[in-house]
């Protein structure tokens, strides 16, 4: 096909499942890079992807441990902890003018990204889609939304341009803004009051709805305040307090689905990036420093912590 690009994914869970398979279905090349693990777990078999909106899909892309040649996109897709770890097996000298976008949820791995390679463009971006990985390589997309935003400013217009291109061909909806802290805030206003809530009460939305009515509300007076903040000056708690109603009770968040199975998860990619931040700007947040005391002091096992990386901007 015309338009046909090189394209790296880091990271083989639910969001690098679903884009290696959708993404070489459009008839890009695909590289895969993942660890040592997930490579051998990956090899012979390949991914699969159960989607309402994309059917279901096979691909069997190269996989690698360590970058080995050039790629115009790469997609960013591991899990905020494992970020340093990951970043270590790209080298350099691959991503000259390449369009890195992260899709991770929080706002705090985007400087730590333009360090690491100043040749490259790093695009701000969020994705809005549920993907969970069940098997090695079996990825299942739930619900519909497959929406990535990207921010498209003077010094990322041509990499946002390409990369837009390349998840439009795979069958995303894709929006540009202007303003990078839009397109991070955007997303975190919404994710971090849900994924809170839901992992307070370790339940779906409905649960949250039925057990700790007027949690969410709270919490997003105060995400929003701290977007406020930080850049976001039309965070509204109103417009998010109406997204999060649309959402169906059974609505799950990735970070609950973490510490319910035990995984390494981003609680502090996203309510303690939230708390550095809120204290950095000297505004109180009372619900959400109730809602991270009562997670860090639970007793149940399932919560596992991870430190934040060293190097970290927040
Ligand atoms: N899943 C979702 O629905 C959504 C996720 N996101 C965000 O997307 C990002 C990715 O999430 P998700 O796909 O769910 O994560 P997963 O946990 O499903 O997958 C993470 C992947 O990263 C790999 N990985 C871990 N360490 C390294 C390393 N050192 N080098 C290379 N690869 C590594 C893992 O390897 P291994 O095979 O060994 O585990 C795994 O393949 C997160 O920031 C998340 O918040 C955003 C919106 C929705
Ligand atoms: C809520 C959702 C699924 C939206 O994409 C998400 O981003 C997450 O759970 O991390």
């Amino acid at each position: 096909m015309s338009g046909c690009r090189r394209v790296g994914i880091l990271g083989a869970g639910g969001i690098g499942g679903l884009l290696a398979t959708t993404v070489q279905a459009a008839g890009h090349e695909v590289v895969v890079v993942t660890t040592t693990t997930g490579a051998a777990a990956l090899a012979g078999s390949g991914f699969s992807l159960h989607s309402a909106r994309f059917g279901v899909l096979r691909a069997s892309p190269a996989v690698v441990t360590s970058l080995d040649r050039h790629v115009d996109v790469l997609f960013v897709a591991v899990k905020a902890p494992s970020l340093s770890a990951a970043l270590d097996s790209v080298a350099s000298r691959w991503l000259h003018g390449t369009a890195v976008v992260p899709l991770l949820n929080g706002v705090d791995h985007v400087d730590r990204l333009r360090h690491w390679v100043p040749g490259a463009v790093t695009v701000p971006a969020t994705i809005k889609a549920e993907a969970t990985r069940h098997a090695p390589g079996s990825v299942l997309h739930n619900g519909s939304s497959a929406l990535v935003e990207l921010a498209r400013t003077p010094w990322t217009a041509a990499a946002a341009d390409t990369a837009g291109a390349v998840l439009t061909s795979a069958g995303f909806e894709v929006g540009y803004h202007t303003a990078e802290a839009v397109v991070l805030w955007r997303k975190l206003t919404f994710l971090a009051p849900l994924a809170l809530a839901t992992t307070v009460v370790l339940g779906d939305l409905g649960t949250v709805r039925a057990e700790r009515s007027g949690l969410l509300d709270l919490l997003v007076d105060d995400v929003c305040a701290i977007a406020r903040a930080h850049g976001h000056a039309d965070a509204d708690p109103t417009a998010v307090r109406q997204t999060l109603a649309s959402l169906p009770p059974t609505t799950r968040s990735s970070l609950l689905r973490d510490v319910e199975a035990g995984r390494v998860n981003e609680l502090d990619a996203i309510g303690g990036a939230l708390t550095r931040l809120a204290k950095r700007a000297d505004i109180a947040v009372p619900t959400l420093t109730a809602v991270m005391a009562e997670l860090e002091q639970r007793s149940d096992k399932r919560l596992v912590y991870p430190q934040q990386e060293p190097g970290g901007t927040i």
